[in-house]
């Protein structure tokens, strides 16, 4: 199978910066996202490998099922593969990590390794914010059909585990808003506490938002997508017909409609906690 995440239980901000809490600010914070960008344009490539394989995404209790998963488990294959590799996951620790958010928390068991000393640096209530309910909703829904070609060649296994790996990659990078609201909030406390004492989502959308750096996002994820997904070959003529493996434009809607969307509303959920 392919596609499995290596990153289990990321220490916030490692890959080259300090995990100390004095490295917290919104430049290391952008630097992450801009990293995560890669992660996630590679993984969208590596699920477009395969066409939609819709049986992947039956229910196994329904007439029409390919499969009879074992144990009574009446969802799906994509369900089945994300619960499953979740529970092990949580054994190795990777939802200690608070960059790290379960598609099913229910019943997680305990880690077997010795707990890492993540820095606090979130307010204790960003525990209890967790959107993959919705995150899941887009992505079946509306962002794997625009990227996917319709078809079945009966690799069901790893579609399952390339879909686990863009929604590790998604689920990450938008609850990382509640480092990009914990900067922002410690950047500017009076701006951001009588919005919080007003609990005024209206008021903390405006305040978090930077059109320009929004726009920007979108141009560069597009960009990437075209470097990233471009078939390559040694022949210039070949080259002035370029190809992609997914579409960049796709990629720049999936930044504008979902992602930048959904990580602000992550933004406001953590701000409207934060003085409690
Ligand atoms: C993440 C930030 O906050 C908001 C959300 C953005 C995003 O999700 O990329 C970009 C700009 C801001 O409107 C930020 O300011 O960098």
């Amino acid at each position: 199978m392919a596609c499995a995440s290596t990153d289990i239980s990321p220490r916030f901000m490692e890959n080259g910066n300090s995990d100390s809490k004095d490295a917290l600010n919104l430049e290391t914070i952008r630097k992450s996202l801009i990293r995560q960008e890669d992660t996630i344009v590679f993984s969208l490539i590596e699920r477009a490998k395969f066409p939609l394989n819709s049986p992947v995404y039956e229910e196994s209790s329904s007439s029409s099922s390919s499969f009879l998963i074992p144990g009574c488990f009446d969802g799906s294959l994509v369900q089945y593969i994300v619960k499953e590799t979740e529970i092990l996951h949580a054994k190795v620790g990777r939802y200690e990590s608070p960059e790290e958010h379960p598609f099913f928390p229910d019943d997680l068991p305990r880690p077997l390794l010795p707990a890492y000393n993540y820095p606090q640096v979130l307010h204790p209530a960003a525990s209890c914010i967790n959107i993959n309910k919705t995150i899941w909703k887009f992505y079946f829904d509306e962002l794997l059909p625009l990227f996917t070609k319709e078809g079945d060649d009966g690799n069901y296994g790893s579609t399952a585990a390339c879909d686990l790996g863009c929604l590790q990659a998604l689920s990450r990078r938008i609850h990382y808003g509640k480092f990009v609201a914990e900067v922002k909030f410690r950047d500017a406390p009076e701006d951001y506490g009588p919005a919080i004492r007003a609990q005024d989502r209206d008021a903390l959308m405006k305040l978090l938002t930077f059109i320009d750096v929004e726009e920007m996002v979108k141009r560069r994820v597009e960009k990437k997508a075209m470097v990233f997904a471009q078939e390559v070959s040694l022949n210039d003529k070949e080259d002035n017909n370029r190809k992609y493996k997914i579409d960049p434009s796709i990629v720049s809607r999936l930044y504008g409609d979902w992602v930048m969307p959904l990580t602000k509303l992550v933004q406001v959920e953590y701000l409207l906690r934060r003085l409690d």
